[in-house]
């Protein structure tokens, strides 16, 4: 199961940012180049285990956008994009997105009081990025049924769990200088 992801991901490549060991993957970069098997792949297994019963799809920019969109298209649920980019718009959500190797603001619009969703993303590392997602949607009035992203790495999935929420992840993995290793 998940081949075409777990052999990608064994090939990746690491690039240096700081201390941060990144690993290039073309779900998590669209580097190389992002292949319809492998997201194919990803989407069947989000359908499986994601709970759909929803009313929108939120992804974050940039690399939960590829994602969102195919399993926008398969299930035909709306799908809403979190930007890095303020629009001004009324009602629009601001939060700050941390990681481990960037900062900035991340801009919610589109998710309406009672809206249930579902929130997928390509990976999660400290977990900055989900936090700042989750709060947006609380302060939103949406139900988030349920959290899922591609990749684990680090401790930001369990840093969900200890802060009550529910996340599912479909591989665990590690980088270091030498590259990738799937854990589970
Ligand atoms: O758990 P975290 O430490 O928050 O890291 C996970 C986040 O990091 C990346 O976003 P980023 O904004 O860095 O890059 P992107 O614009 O390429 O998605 C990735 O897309 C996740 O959203
Ligand atoms: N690679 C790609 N995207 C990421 C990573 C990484 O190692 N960590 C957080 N987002």
């Amino acid at each position: 199961m998940l081949e075409r992801l777990k052999r990608s991901l064994l090939e990746a490549p690491i690039y240096k940012r700081g201390d941060y060991n990144y690993f290039i993957h073309p779900i998590t970069d669209g580097v190389p180049e992002v292949r319809p098997d492998l997201i194919r792949e990803v989407v069947t297994h989000i359908i499986r285990t994601g709970n759909l019963d929803i009313d929108k799809i939120v992804t974050i920019e940039a690399m939960g956008i590829h994602i969102g969109t195919a399993l926008s298209l398969f299930t035909d649920i709306p799908l809403v994009i979190i930007r890095k980019r303020k629009y001004g718009l009324p009602g629009e959500i601001a939060v700050s997105q941390v990681t481990g190797y960037s900062k900035g603001e991340l801009y919610l619009n589109g998710v309406s009081s009672g809206d249930r969703v579902i929130v997928v993303d390509d990976v999660i590392s400290t977990g900055g990025t989900a936090l700042a997602t989750l709060a947006a949607l609380k302060a939103a009035g949406a139900e988030v049924v349920d959290v899922l992203c591609v990749i684990e790495r680090g401790k930001g999935a369990d840093r969900l769990r200890r802060e009550g929420y529910q996340i599912k992840t479909m591989l665990r993995v590690e980088a270091d200088d030498s590259g990738v290793r799937i854990l589970d």
